[in-house]
C-alpha cells in the first residue's frame, strides 16, 4: 500500500487560498490518498464512435454506454472519465462514481492523413462547476486533449492553459491528454518526443499528464519512458492503456510503468471495459490494485481470476 498524507500534496500556486483545502481533498480523494491516479476512461464513444463497442471480439455488455457506469460503480477506481452528457444521462443512477469530466472531444472519422487533429472546447470549466453544483456529483476534475504538433497546436494549448486554471480556481484537478499527432509528426511514440508533450504539460501546470507509451526498435519502453518521467517534474505522468491485450501482459506492463519508469498511475480504457461485466470489475480492481494498493502482478492476476 502506497499513502500520502494531505501534507504531502503540493498545491499549485494557480489555487486561490480560498480553495486550497477542496483541491487537496479532490486530490486525495482521486488518488485514494496513495498519490497515484487510477484513471478509468470511458470517452471513446467520441473519439473512436462505436469501433470500440460492438463487433468481433467485443462483449455484447459493452454496446451500452451504461456498462461503463456499471464497472465504474461496482469496481475499485480513482475517477471514471467521459463528456459531460453521458454523466448527465446516468449520474442520477451512479451517485457515487467519482468523475472527471473531458471539456474536448473529436471522432477519428477525419484520418490524420487527410487533416491535422483538433479537438475544440465543448463546454468551459464554469459550466462544469454549475453542472456539479446542479447535479450533487462527485465531480474532482476536468480531462481536455492536445495534439501536439498538429497544426490546431496554438488554440489547443491555449484551451489547455485556460481549463487548467479555471479547475484550479475551482480547487479541481486537470489531467491532459497529450498526443503528438499531425503530418509534422514523423513517430507518435518518439520517447524524446513524448518527454516534449509531458514537459508542456508541466508548463501548462497540470495535475496529471497522459502520453502514450514509447516504443523504439531495441529499446525496453520502461526504461525509455523515465525520460518522460523526469521531463514532468511535479506533474505526474500516466499511459493511456490501448488496444485490449491479453490481462497478464497488460499488468506487467502497468506494473513496470510505475516501478521501473516512475509513472504514478494509469488511464486505462479498452482493457476494462471490451469484457463482460463480470469480467471487467475483476480486471479494474487488479488494475486499481497495482496503482493504488501496490500490489504485484501475481497478487493482481489473482484479484482478476477470482482467486
Ligand atoms: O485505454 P484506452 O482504451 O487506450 O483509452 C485511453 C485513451 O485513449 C483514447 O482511446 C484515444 O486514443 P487514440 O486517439 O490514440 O486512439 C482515449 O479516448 C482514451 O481516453
Amino acid at each position: 500500500m502506497v499513502s500520502i498524507n494531505k501534507e504531502d500534496v503540493i498545491v499549485p500556486l494557480d489555487v486561490p487560498k480560498a480553495m486550497r483545502e477542496t483541491y487537496v481533498k479532490n486530490y486525495m480523494e482521486i488518488t485514494k490518498g496513495s498519490g497515484r491516479l487510477m484513471l478509468f476512461a470511458g470517452d471513446q464513444k467520441v473519439e473512436h464512435l462505436n469501433d470500440d463497442f460492438f463487433g468481433a471480439g467485443v462483449p455484447e455488455d459493452d454496446a451500452d454506454p451504461e456498462h461503463l457506469f456499471r464497472i465504474a460503480a461496482q469496481s475499485k477506481i480513482g475517477v471514471f472519465a467521459t463528456q459531460l452528457g453521458l454523466i448527465a444521462r446516468y449520474g442520477m443512477d451512479y451517485r457515487d462514481v467519482p468523475y472527471l469530466v473531458k471539456v474536448n472531444s473529436k471522432t477519428n472519422l477525419v484520418e490524420t492523413e487527410q487533416a491535422d487533429p483538433f479537438s475544440n472546447l465543448w463546454y468551459d470549466v464554469d459550466q462544469v462547476a454549475e453542472f456539479k453544483e446542479n447535479s450533487g456529483l462527485n465531480i474532482l476534475g476536468v480531462g481536455y486533449t492536445i495534439y501536439l504538433g498538429s497544426e490546431f497546436e496554438a488554440e489547443m494549448l491555449v484551451q489547455a492553459a485556460q481549463i487548467i486554471y479555471d479547475a484550479h480556481q475551482h480547487g479541481m484537478l486537470s489531467v491532459l491528454w497529450i498526443y503528438p499527432r499531425g503530418a509534422a509528426v514523423k513517430d507518435e511514440k518518439d520517447p524524446h518526443l513524448i518527454a516534449g508533450a509531458t514537459g508542456v504539460g508541466a508548463c501548462l501546470g497540470t495535475d496529471f499528464v497522459k502520453v502514450n507509451y514509447p516504443k523504439k526498435e531495441g529499446a525496453k519502453s520502461a526504461e525509455i519512458f523515465k525520460e518522460a518521467v523526469k521531463a514532468a517534474g511535479r506533474t505526474k505522468v500516466v499511459c493511456a492503456g490501448g488496444t485490449s491485450d491479453e490481462a497478464e501482459a497488460f499488468l506487467k506492463k502497468l506494473h513496470d510503468q510505475i516501478h521501473i519508469s516512475g509513472a504514478e498511475g494509469n488511464a486505462t480504457g479498452r482493457n476494462i471495459h471490451q469484457k463482460y461485466l463480470d469480467e471487467a470489475v475483476r480486471m479494474c480492481n487488479a488494475v486499481y490494485a497495482i496503482t493504488v494498493e501496490d500490489s504485484s502482478v501475481e497478487d493482481a492476476l489473482k484479484i482478476y481470476r477470482g482467486e
